[in-house]
C-alpha cells in the first residue's frame, strides 16, 4: 500500500499538460505552492514527479541518486545527439560512465580549462575595447549580445581553434544555430509525452521539420570544422576537436563503442549547448540585478577596484580574491538559475521520498527556481541581497541543496569549473573597467526581469546599459 503523492486534477489523455505555461518552472512553482514539495503530474502518458524543496532535492540527488540518475528518452535530444551518443541525454549506462570520465579528465579538467585562459584574456580584451568605443560615443551597449559574443568566441576557439574574425564562422549565424537548438529542445514535443502517436502531432506542427533542419545545420557546421582541422588552422595549441580526432585515430573505446565522427559530433554538441548560453545568461542577469540595485553595484565595484589596484589587466588569479563578486554571482544563480528545472531525470528503480513511493520509469524534475525562492530557506527571497552568503558556507558545487545551479550527484554539470570561471572573469572585467548607467530617460524601476521560455532561461528583453568611461582613465 502506497501513500498517494499529492497531485492536481487533470484531464483524460492530456493529464496536467494544460497546466504548464510557456515558463514551465513558474507554472510548476505555482502548483507546488498548493500541492507541496513532492507533487505528481501526468504529462500526457508520462508520470512526472516534481520536487520543489531543498530537503526533497537532497533525498533524490544525494540519498537516492543511483535510483534516479538516468535520462528519459526525448525526440529532440535523440536527433541532435546522434541517438544519445552525448553525455547529457545518454541513459545511465557504461557508455555514459566512460564518456563522462573521458570528458572530465581530458576536455573539461581544471588543467585544460586553465590552459585556455590566454583565449579568455584576448576575447575579454576585445570586448573591453569595443565597449570603450561605445563609452566614448556615450552609446548604450547591448550586454545580452556582448556576453553571448564573448562566451561563444571563447568556446569556439577552445573547441574548434577558430574565431569569428576568421573567415569560417559568422557569429550571427552561429549564435542563431545554438539559440534555435535550445528553443527546439525547450519547446513542447508531443512524441515525448504520447508514445506511438505523438510524432504525428510533431509532424503537423512542424517540429519534426525544425529538428531535422537543426540537425542538418549542426552537422554541416561540424563537417566544416573537421575539414578545417584536416587542412590548417589558426591556433597551434591542441583544441577540443584535435583532441577528439586524436582519440578517433588511436581507436579509443568508450564503453563498448569505438569513438567515431558521430560520437565526436555529439560531444561537441554538449560543449556548444552547455558552454555558451548558460554563462552568458548568468552574466546578463547579474548585470541587470546590479543595475537595479545601485548599492550592490557600488559595493562590488569598490571591492574589485581596491583588490585589482590600478593594474591594466585582471589576471585569472585576481578573481580568487573577489569574495563579494562571488556572492553576487551566487545570488544571481539563486534567483535566475539558467537551467531552472535541471535536466529531466528518469527513475530506474523504485525509491521513497517523504514516505511517497516513486516508481521506476517516473520522470523527475527538480525545480531549483522554486527552491531559490523558498521562504522556509531564504529570508526575503525576492530581494537581491548577496550579503545573505556572507557568513554562510553555501556554494553552488552540488553539496548544498538550497543552491543547485549546476545540479548535484552523478549528473552534476561537468562544465561547472569552465562556466563559473568564465562568469567571474567576464563580470570582474566589465565592472572594473567601466561604470554603468541606465540609458537616457530610463529609471531603475523600468528594468524588467521577464524571462524567455526555453531549456535555458534567459532574460526576455535584451539588457542595454551605458558604459561611462574606462575606470583607468578616471
Ligand atoms: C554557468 C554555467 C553553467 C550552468 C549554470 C550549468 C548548469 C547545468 C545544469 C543545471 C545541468 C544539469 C544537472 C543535472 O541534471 O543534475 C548541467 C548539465 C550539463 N552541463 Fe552544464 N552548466 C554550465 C556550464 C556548462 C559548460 C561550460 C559545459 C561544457 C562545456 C556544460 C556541459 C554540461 C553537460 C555535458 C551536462 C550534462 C551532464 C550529464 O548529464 O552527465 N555546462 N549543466
Amino acid at each position: 500500500k502506497h501513500r498517494q503523492i499529492p497531485s492536481p486534477p487533470g484531464f483524460p489523455i492530456i493529464g496536467n499538460l494544460h497546466q504548464l505555461g510557456a515558463l514551465q518552472h513558474q507554472s510548476l512553482w505555482n502548483l507546488s505552492n498548493k500541492y507541496g514539495p513532492v507533487m505528481l503530474l501526468k504529462l500526457g502518458k508520462v508520470p512526472t514527479v516534481v520536487l520543489s524543496s531543498s530537503e526533497t532535492a537532497k533525498q533524490a540527488l544525494k540519498d537516492h541518486d543511483l535510483h534516479c540518475c538516468s535520462r528519459p528518452p526525448s525526440a529532440g535530444a535523440r536527433e541532435l545527439s546522434y541517438n544519445y551518443l552525448d553525455m547529457s541525454s545518454s541513459p545511465y549506462n557504461d557508455y555514459w560512465k566512460e564518456l563522462r570520465k573521458l570528458c572530465a579528465q581530458e576536455l573539461l579538467s581544471t588543467h585544460k580549462i586553465q590552459s585556455i585562459q590566454p583565449i579568455k584574456d584576448e576575447e575579454v580584451k576585445k570586448v573591453i575595447d569595443s565597449i570603450a568605443e561605445s563609452a566614448s560615443l556615450k552609446d548604450p551597449v547591448n550586454l545580452s549580445k556582448k556576453f553571448l559574443a564573448l562566451t561563444s568566441s571563447v568556446v569556439c576557439r577552445a573547441a574548434f581553434g577558430v574565431s569569428f574574425e576568421g573567415t569560417v564562422l559568422n557569429s550571427d549565424r552561429f549564435n542563431k544555430l545554438v539559440r534555435d537548438a535550445f528553443e527546439m529542445l525547450g519547446s513542447f514535443s508531443a512524441s515525448d509525452f504520447f508514445p506511438y502517436v505523438g510524432w504525428i502531432i510533431d509532424l503537423f506542427k512542424g517540429l519534426q521539420g525544425w529538428r531535422e533542419k537543426s540537425v542538418q545545420d549542426f552537422d554541416a557546421f561540424y563537417e566544416q570544422m573537421f575539414d578545417l582541422h584536416n587542412k590548417e588552422k589558426e591556433q597551434a595549441s591542441e583544441d577540443f576537436v584535435d583532441l577528439l580526432l586524436r582519440f578517433e585515430k588511436e581507436e579509443t573505446f568508450v564503453g563498448n563503442d569505438k569513438l567515431t565522427r558521430n560520437h565526436i559530433k555529439a560531444i561537441l554538441m554538449n560543449v556548444l549547448l552547455g558552454g555558451i548560453d548558460t554563462s552568458a545568461i548568468t552574466m546578463t542577469w547579474a548585470m541587470a540585478e546590479l543595475a537595479k540595485n545601485p548599492r550592490v553595484m557600488n559595493k562590488v565595484q569598490s571591492e574589485i577596484r581596491s583588490q585589482i589596484k590600478n593594474k591594466e589587466r585582471i589576471s585569472f588569479d585576481d578573481t580568487d580574491k573577489l569574495e563579494y563578486l562571488k556572492m553576487v554571482i551566487k545570488e544571481t544563480w539563486r534567483l535566475h538559475p539558467p537551467v531552472p528545472l535541471l535536466l529531466p531525470r528518469e527513475v530506474m528503480t523504485e525509491f521513497k521520498i517523504n514516505g511517497y513511493t516513486i516508481p521506476a520509469k517516473t520522470r523527475l524534475f527538480v525545480n531549483i527556481w522554486a527552491i531559490g525562492r523558498d521562504p522556509d530557506t531564504w529570508k526575503d527571497p525576492e530581494m537581491f541581497l548577496p550579503e545573505r552568503f556572507m557568513d554562510s558556507n553555501i556554494d553552488a558545487k552540488g553539496q548544498n541543496f538550497e543552491l543547485l545551479s549546476f545540479g548535484s550527484g552523478r549528473r552534476i554539470c561537468p562544465g561547472m569549473y569552465m562556466g563559473a570561471t568564465m562568469v567571474e572573469f567576464g563580470l570582474a572585467n566589465l565592472l572594473y573597467h567601466f561604470d554603468w548607467k541606465l540609458p537616457e530617460g530610463m529609471a531603475v524601476g523600468d528594468i524588467d526581469m521577464e524571462e524567455a521560455p526555453g531549456l535555458s532561461v534567459s532574460k526576455k528583453n535584451e539588457l542595454l546599459l551605458v558604459p561611462v568611461k574606462k575606470y583607468l582613465d578616471h
